[in-house]
Order: structure tokens, then sequence, then C-alpha cells
């Protein structure tokens, strides 16, 4: 599966944390990450991710193009809901998009846990057959 995996700047090591603990479920599938994210993550835990531009350049538009061709399956994104972001407007599109694919989207710790159990269940098997289905 293609993951996408975003932070804003006070969430970041949670989400570093975050991958290091699953680690396991995270290395048998393709990561992305907009720019400061994955290089941070790249870092942390050895993991290989395709980095796009930073969150403020554009980066959340990157991975947004991905989900509006159906080539990205699961989108953990770690918001900051305290902090005014420049790039707002980025980042209500890219949420919107995950609305209109049903993109399974996870904007906190809480629920992102859920969804990577759920991954390694085999819960998102129907990501397949999208994708079977579109070749
Ligand atoms: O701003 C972001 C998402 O909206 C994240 O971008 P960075 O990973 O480059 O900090």
């Amino acid at each position: 599966m293609k993951i996408a995996l975003i932070a804003h700047d006070k969430k970041k090591t949670d989400l570093v944390q975050f991958v290091l603990a699953y680690k396991p479920i995270f290395k048998d599938h393709e990561l992305f990450a907009t720019g400061t994210t994955g290089l941070r993550i790249q870092e942390a835990s050895g993991l290989s991710i395709h980095r796009f531009q930073s969150g403020p350049l554009g980066g959340d538009q990157e991975i947004g193009a991905l989900i509006a061709k159906n080539q990205m399956d699961i989108v953990i994104f770690f918001r900051d809901p305290l902090t005014a972001q420049p790039h707002e407007p980025d980042i209500t599109a890219l949420i919107r998009l995950c609305d209109v694919y049903s993109i399974p989207l996870a904007t906190n710790m809480g629920t992102a846990e859920i969804l990577i159990r759920g991954l390694e269940r085999g819960d998102l098997e129907w990501r397949e057959v999208i994708h079977s289905k579109n070749n």
C-alpha cells in the first residue's frame, strides 16, 4: 500500500515516534511524505521515503494529486489544530480529496493507531480491488 505521512511542526516528533513504534508494519509498504516530515522520519527510522516539497511549498498538493489519480491508499496527517498555517487552503484541499476518493485519513495518533492495526489485519484490502479494477 502507498502511505502518505505528514505532520505539522509541533506534531513531527509524535509522528516520528509513531512510525518507529510501527516500523515492522511500515517497512512492508511504500512510504511518501512532505519534505521536512519525510526527512525527520527517514533519519530516525532508516526507512526509505519518497519525499515531496515541504507542505508550505506545495507538498500537500503533490500528495493530493496522487489521491486524485487513486495512487495513494492511506494518509496519516498529524495536524496542529492550535497553530495557523500559511498554506491552510492546501491542507483543506488535501483533506477534501481524501473524502472525495474515500481514502482512509488519520489526523491524530488515536485514529492512526487503529488505521495501522487495521492495515496489518487486512482491513484495507479493498484498496487492492480498486487498483485491479483501474488497471
Ligand atoms: O506543512 C506540512 C503539511 O501541511 C508539512 O510539511 P513539512 O513536512 O515539509 O513540514
